[in-house]
């Protein structure tokens, strides 16, 4: 299995979050022509859902999980993601990259919120043929609750822990994490009650930046660093250049 890059694509990114499902087409075009001038192999790709499933899932209450009378809440909410994910892969393969859709809600199974069942032989697969796969944060069935949100940075604890040898990083709307509006260059568990984090701007019912911070910590507690950086560096991170940005999982 070669080395891999897991990147994930903001919600905030990828849409307006602001919009109802509004999907961000130029920016998703930029950053697909980033990644194909760069590489086709060793990538696994996930987004966020952004104003194409948040706004389904409040409005469900899937946050609640499978009260009566929410059960339509899981395919309207899947709906939406999954309109953003064929966009994102279709711009994709424009670029000219193999990449292929993958949704959770068809592979994945939670308990409690978290994820306890999720193939990923198959991703190694594509991997190793130069498919990039493209993953996005999904409504899953839950033992405990029937059905639950499972995040994009859920999906990158997850996938980074299995795939070997990964690179983490998370594209946003925010230059990485903010202190009284300068970016902290590394956080790791010891440093991180010093700074005000806070959720979403906009409709985001898995936690924001503290949602991703809690992932990314867990994480860290494995060993693996992960990166949060602005958006417009993408190619800078998949070169391994410097990207700006917060390392979570260091100490300053
Ligand atoms: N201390 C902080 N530093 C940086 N951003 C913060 C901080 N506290 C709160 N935020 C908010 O977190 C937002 C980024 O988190 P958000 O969950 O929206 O990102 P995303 O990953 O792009 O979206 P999604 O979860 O839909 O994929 C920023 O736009 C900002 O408003
Ligand atoms: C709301 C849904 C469907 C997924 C949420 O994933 P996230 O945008 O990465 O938090």
């Amino acid at each position: 299995m070669t080395d891999t890059v897991v990147l994930k694509l903001g919600g905030s990114v990828v849409t307006d979050k602001s919009g109802d499902c509004a999907i961000d087409h130029a920016r998703i075009t930029a950053i697909a022509s980033e990644i194909a001038a760069r590489r086709a192999d060793g990538i696994v790709l996930i987004h966020g859902a952004g104003s194409c499933g948040h706004p389904e899932a409040r409005r469900y209450r899937l946050g609640e999980g499978l009260t009566l009378g929410n059960t339509p809440g899981i395919y309207h909410t899947h709906a939406a993601v999954c309109r953003l994910n064929t966009a994102i892969v279709e711009t994709l393969r424009t670029a000219g990259l193999e990449a292929l859709g993958l949704h959770p809600l068809d592979m994945g199974l939670a308990e409690n919120g978290r994820l306890v069942a999720f193939e990923t032989g198959h991703i190694e697969e594509m991997i190793n043929h130069g498919i990039v796969p493209v993953l996005h944060g999904d409504v899953v069935m839950d033992r405990n609750r029937g059905a639950c949100i499972v995040s994009g940075d859920q999906l990158v604890l997850y996938l980074a822990r299995r795939l070997k040898n990964s690179r983490v990083g998370l594209a946003t709307d925010v230059p990485g994490v903010l202190k009284e509006g300068a970016v902290i260059p590394a956080i790791d568990r010891a440093g991180i009650g010093a700074i005000a984090i806070g959720g979403s701007g906009n409709t985001d019912v898995t936690g924001g930046m503290q949602g991703k911070i809690a992932e990314l910590l867990t994480l860290a507690d494995d060993g693996i660093e992960s990166n949060i950086f602005h958006v417009s560096k993408v190619g800078a991170f998949l070169d391994g250049v410097d990207h700006g940005g917060t390392i979570v999982g260091r100490s300053r």
